[in-house]
């Protein structure tokens, strides 16, 4: 049966602190998405963008980049719930869900959805861990937070509107990692997260370390949630990020992990974060996102 994918964009920039992610959507859009979806053998269905509250509608108080504190949490928290049920509403329409950011807070909303009447595994593909929680944060910034927060992992314990029900720690690996903060690393080694450094694919290769990231995120669950923060790349593949950090993976690796992913047939829902056309050069990081959600989505060379 041909797959239906329903692309929802969610555009925020509340979670970073660099306006201009929240055009990610057109831009991602503008690459010709529908295109590289349909060369993908899918059938894309445009769901629109999500009304996200405007800068001069944002409490200007939850702007405070003081440590121990997470900005904008009401904004992040209305956005978050309508997304997880446009997510949970396209799966139950045996449909599979394209989250289109905005900056990674959105992730929440996506990982609650997914997660809302099944068990799934998580693959995080990020120079970051996305592990901070409000009380961790070096930066204020919810972007840094998603993961956490869905895990409901210290603070996020109990913050019920943004923590997944069927997603277990033993089932999310996290790949690429390059930037960590002390309480992340931490966190990562006293929980069952498991962890692919740049260096573990320096060594092993991205395909072994991909094979393992999807035995981890399959074991005993119904499906797998892919989270691809543009980032993730290089930031000579991927210039249009607001977090970008040296050392990330090729344009190649990004599409063998992606195809990877596909051929395993337990794609269950996909977003594409962090893309910021202001801070891109002629579009090339809304191009990658959409060419890399193309082979996650089975698009192959032959
Ligand atoms: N999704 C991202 N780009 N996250 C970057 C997070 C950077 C840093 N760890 C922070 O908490 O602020
Ligand atoms: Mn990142
Ligand atoms: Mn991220």
């Amino acid at each position: 049966m041909t797959r239906t994918v329903r692309i929802i964009g969610a555009p925020t920039d509340y979670g970073a602190n660099r306006r201009g992610v929240d055009m990610g959507p057109s831009a991602i859009r503008y690459a010709g998405l529908a295109e590289q979806l349909e060369n993908a053998g899918v059938v894309p269905e445009d769901a629109g963008d999500l009304p996200v509250p405007r800068a001069e509608e944002r409490d200007p108080e939850a702007n405070q980049p003081t440590e121990g504190h997470a900005k904008f949490l009401r904004e992040t928290e209305e956005v978050s719930t309508r997304l997880a049920d446009d997510v949970a509403d396209a799966l139950a329409d045996d449909v599979t869900p394209l989250v289109l950011g905005g900056d990674h807070s959105v992730a929440i909303g996506s990982l609650v959805g997914s997660a809302r009447d099944a068990d799934i595994g998580a693959i995080w593909f990020d120079a970051h861990g996305d592990l901070n929680t409000p009380t961790t944060t070096p930066s204020g910034n919810v972007h840094g937070m998603p993961l956490a927060a869905g895990l409901g992992i210290a603070d996020f314990g109990g913050v019920e509107w943004a923590n997944a029900p069927g997603l277990r720690p033993e089932n999310v690996a996290l790949v690429g990692l390059r930037s960590l903060d002390d309480a992340e690393r931490e966190l990562i080694r006293s929980t069952d997260l498991t962890a692919f450094t740049m260096s573990d694919i320096d060594e092993r290769g991205i395909t072994d370390v991909v094979d393992d990231a999807l035995a981890v995120a399959t074991d005993g669950t119904d499906g797998v949630h892919v989270s691809l923060d543009l980032d993730w790349l290089d930031p000579k593949e991927a210039p249009g990020v607001g977090t970008p950090v040296r050392g990330g993976v090729s344009y190649r690796e990004a599409h063998s992990a992606l195809e990877t992913v596909a051929h395993s047939e337990s794609l269950r829902s996909l977003e594409v974060v962090e893309v910021n056309p202001i801070l891109d050069e002629h579009n090339e990081t809304a191009e990658l996102a959409t060419e890399l959600a193309a082979s996650a989505l089975g698009k192959t060379i032959l």
